[in-house]
């Protein structure tokens, strides 16, 4: 019997790992083996090791996206999940880059639907303000499309008129699949969760194939906003990274990473997306990730982004960038 297989989905920093952590608690209290698929925008793992916390088995696809870079790795991964691993449910959580259409297509291949079965494909959106056109907005409005589930999450940042234009705006794109709002991603993880079709289905009746398959394996999509990651040569000046965390230019869509306070023997974690404040907090992880902040987006001063979060750093240690 093919296993269960959820896609999380969704705009760059929507809440699809804070959905994805409360999945993994209700999974875990059942007593379920989850395999983990992460993909991420970076080059090194950020929300991997937090999965790491709750789940059976978590493997990264990191360093680019899936429906470009790592498609074969996926089919790949979900054969080792199911067959060495023994996972009896998986999930995926995309990266806010990864067109879920190309990866509905990557999974339901003959080969790799024999061993996992689409069971539901899950897109958390969140109120970006109208103004800021992003460069992911094309992904996004693939995950509307696709999405069985749309989940209107951070409904705590509320701002009467924009939230039900923000509505209206995703209702108008797919009017198939069931409409959530919440904050926190707070849900009832059975609801979601329960079957919602008695026949067996290998793929959402809502997605259409063909138009999307333009891009080529390899190639990265123009639409694409670009990842980079920064790796910290140690730990970091918290007055400095509090002044470049004040000042991060509009069109970073997204940027998170872990590391130390110079002085502090806490691992902190970095969270910034957009309309929300940047967020730093301690943090408690089984493993040690590597110090690193990732940052997405398109149209601003790369360079300059990264060397300013590398002046916090320690200056006797050398940068290094890798994209
Ligand atoms: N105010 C507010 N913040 C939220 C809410 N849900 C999540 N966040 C915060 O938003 C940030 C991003 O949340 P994640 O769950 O990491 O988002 P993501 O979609 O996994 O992010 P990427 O994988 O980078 O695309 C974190 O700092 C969360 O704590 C919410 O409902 N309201």
């Amino acid at each position: 019997m093919p296993v269960p297989f959820y896609i999380l989905c969704g705009s760059l920093g929507a809440g699809k790992t804070t959905l994805l952590m409360r999945l993994l608690e209700h999974w875990k209290a059942e007593g379920r083996r989850v395999g983990v698929l992460m993909n991420e925008a970076g080059a090194i793992s950020i929300d991997g090791p937090r999965a790491g916390t709750l789940a059976e088995q978590v493997m990264n696809l990191a360093g680019g996206c899936v429906c470009c870079d790592t498609k074969e790795d996926l089919s790949w991964g979900i054969a080792q999940l199911v067959r060495d691993y023994e996972s009896d449910v998986l999930i995926l959580e995309c990266s806010g880059l990864a067109d879920p259409a190309e990866v509905v297509d990557a999974v339901t291949d003959l080969y790799t639907a024999r061993l996992a079965s689409l069971e539901r494909i899950i897109a958390l959106l969140h109120p970006v303000s109208a103004e800021a056109s992003h460069s992911s907005a094309y992904v996004t409005a693939q995950a509307i499309r696709c999405a069985d589930e749309l989940i209107l999450n951070k409904r705590d940042l509320y701002v009467p008129g924009h939230w039900e234009r923000f509505k209206a705006d995703i209702l108008a794109q797919n009017s198939f699949a069931r409409l959530w709002e919440t904050s926190h991603a707070r849900l009832d993880p059975s609801a979601l969760l329960a079957p919602r079709h008695t026949a067996a289905r290998s793929m959402p009746t809502n997605v259409v194939f063909g138009g999307s398959r333009t891009t080529e394996h390899r190639t990265r999509a123009s639409y694409h906003p670009i990842a980079t990651t920064v790796r910290l040569p140690g730990p970091l000046d918290r007055d400095r990274f509090l002044a470049w965390s004040r000042a991060l230019p509009t069109e970073l869509e997204r940027a998170k990473g872990f590391f130390r306070f110079a002085g502090g023997p806490e691992l902190q974690e970095f969270q910034y997306a957009p309309p929300g404040e940047p967020a730093i907090a301690p943090v408690m992880l089984l493993d040690e990730p590597e110090p690193a902040v990732v940052l997405i987006g398109r149209g601003y001063d790369v360079d300059a982004c990264a060397a300013g979060l590398l002046a916090c750093a320690d200056p006797s240690t050398g940068p290094e960038r890798s994209e």
